[in-house]
């Protein structure tokens, strides 16, 4: 078996509760905003905060981060591989466009995302336990 590919992600939610989901240019499903940590991250609040501010246009406010917990799922862009992620709730300054290799945004309900193609770790353990 590979080693899993360690990311850590982002929820982000509005004013109604839904859930920001990003796609990336050539992929099917949505997922969190966020990714894999770079050399140059300090630590998972570093990752997100350059993740987001590359993804999303956004700034990251660093006293909303809170670790939620960890989660594991095949991973959604590279067949083989299992994701181990670390979940974090964080709010952002800015409004979210969808910047460098994100495609697409969408805003879902995590009770009812309905027909959105969402990766697994999203919608088996993220989206089910918010
Ligand atoms: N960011 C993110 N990646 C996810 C999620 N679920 C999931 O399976 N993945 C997979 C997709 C990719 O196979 C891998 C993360 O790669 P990525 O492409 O987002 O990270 P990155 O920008 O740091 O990576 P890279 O382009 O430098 O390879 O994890 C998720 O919710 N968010």
């Amino acid at each position: 078996m590979p080693k899993p590919i360690r990311i850590v992600v982002a929820v982000i939610r509005d004013e109604t509760g839904r859930v920001l989901l990003v796609r990336k240019r050539g992929a099917t499903v949505f997922q969190q905003p966020g990714g894999k940590r770079d050399p140059g991250d300090a630590d998972d609040v570093a990752t997100l905060a350059r993740e987001l501010r590359e993804e999303l246009g956004v700034a990251l406010v660093a006293d909303s981060v809170r670790h939620l917990w960890r989660a594991s799922a095949p991973a959604a862009n590279e067949p083989g591989y299992v994701v181990e992620g670390e979940v974090y709730a964080v709010a952002v300054r800015g409004a979210p466009a969808a910047c460098a290799e994100i495609e697409a945004l969408c805003w879902v309900d995590p009770a009812d995302p309905g027909a959105v193609p969402i990766a697994r770790l999203s919608r088996e353990h993220i989206l089910s336990r918010l």
